[in-house]
């Protein structure tokens, strides 16, 4: 497994601004829209193109398109949601899948309640979306969703992840083709399952309702 983690003053800029619980939810959301701009310029870095002629007004050019197949976005409801938009604004050609899973707040396990991706993913790059990677286990069961359809490339983009849930995705992906983008790797997780110091429930924040 890759993985990456940003390290760029405007992502750690805005990151404070979306932890501060003190931001409101229309501004919580543009944040994360940003946010996941500034992550998929590092996740899209070995998006797949074609060759192709274009012709300048000038001379002809040797430039790149988005290959085919087509890549897919995968954002996991709620939260993954407020990160679709800013990723398909960079990869334009993308199909767009669902996966909807909820984590049991007590027994910490994910739950799936909806899922909604082709039954072939073979040759398809596949990127997750979600802003947390908190133990893991949302992740590493939106993982196993797109392998058993056959990806073998993936990419997970998250704001922000905690030490024992990146561990967790990395023992369980072991050698395979997997790259986590993480806008940045905080301390812990708290008795709770919370990200230390994270910033709260992203789903309940950007919606407004606690769920
Ligand atoms: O790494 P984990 O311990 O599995 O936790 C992370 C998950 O928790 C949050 O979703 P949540 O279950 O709160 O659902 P929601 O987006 O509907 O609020 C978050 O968006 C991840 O999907
Ligand atoms: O800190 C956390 C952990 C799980 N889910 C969240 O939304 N936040
Ligand atoms: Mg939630």
């Amino acid at each position: 497994m890759r993985v990456h983690i940003a390290d760029h003053p405007l992502i750690t800029h805005k990151l404070t601004v979306l932890r501060d619980k003190a931001t409101p939810s229309p501004v919580f959301r543009q944040l994360v829209e940003e946010l996941v701009t500034l992550l998929a310029y590092e996740a899209t870095r070995d998006v797949r193109v074609d060759k192709v002629v274009v012709d300048t007004p000038v001379a002809p050019y040797n430039g790149v398109k988005l290959a085919r197949p087509r890549p897919i976005i995968i954002p996991v409801l709620r939260a993954g949601l407020g990160m679709l938009e800013g990723m398909t604004k960079l990869l334009p050609t993308a199909e767009v899948g669902f996966l909807g899973i909820k984590r049991n707040e007590e027994t910490l396990e994910p739950y799936t309640y909806a899922n909604r991706l082709p039954d072939d993913l073979t040759g398809r790059q596949v990127f997750i979306i979600d802003p947390m990677l908190a133990t893991g286990g949302t992740l590493i069961d939106s993982i196993d969703y797109v392998f058993e359809r056959g990806a073998t490339d993936v990419t997970c983009v998250c704001l922000l992840g905690a030490p024992e849930g990146l561990a967790a995705v990395e023992a369980h992906v072991a050698g395979k083709d997997v790259k986590v983008v993480l806008g940045a790797l905080d301390e812990k997780l708290n008795e709770k399952g919370y990200i230390v110091p994270g910033l709260g429930d992203a789903g309940d924040r950007l919606y407004g309702v606690a769920q």
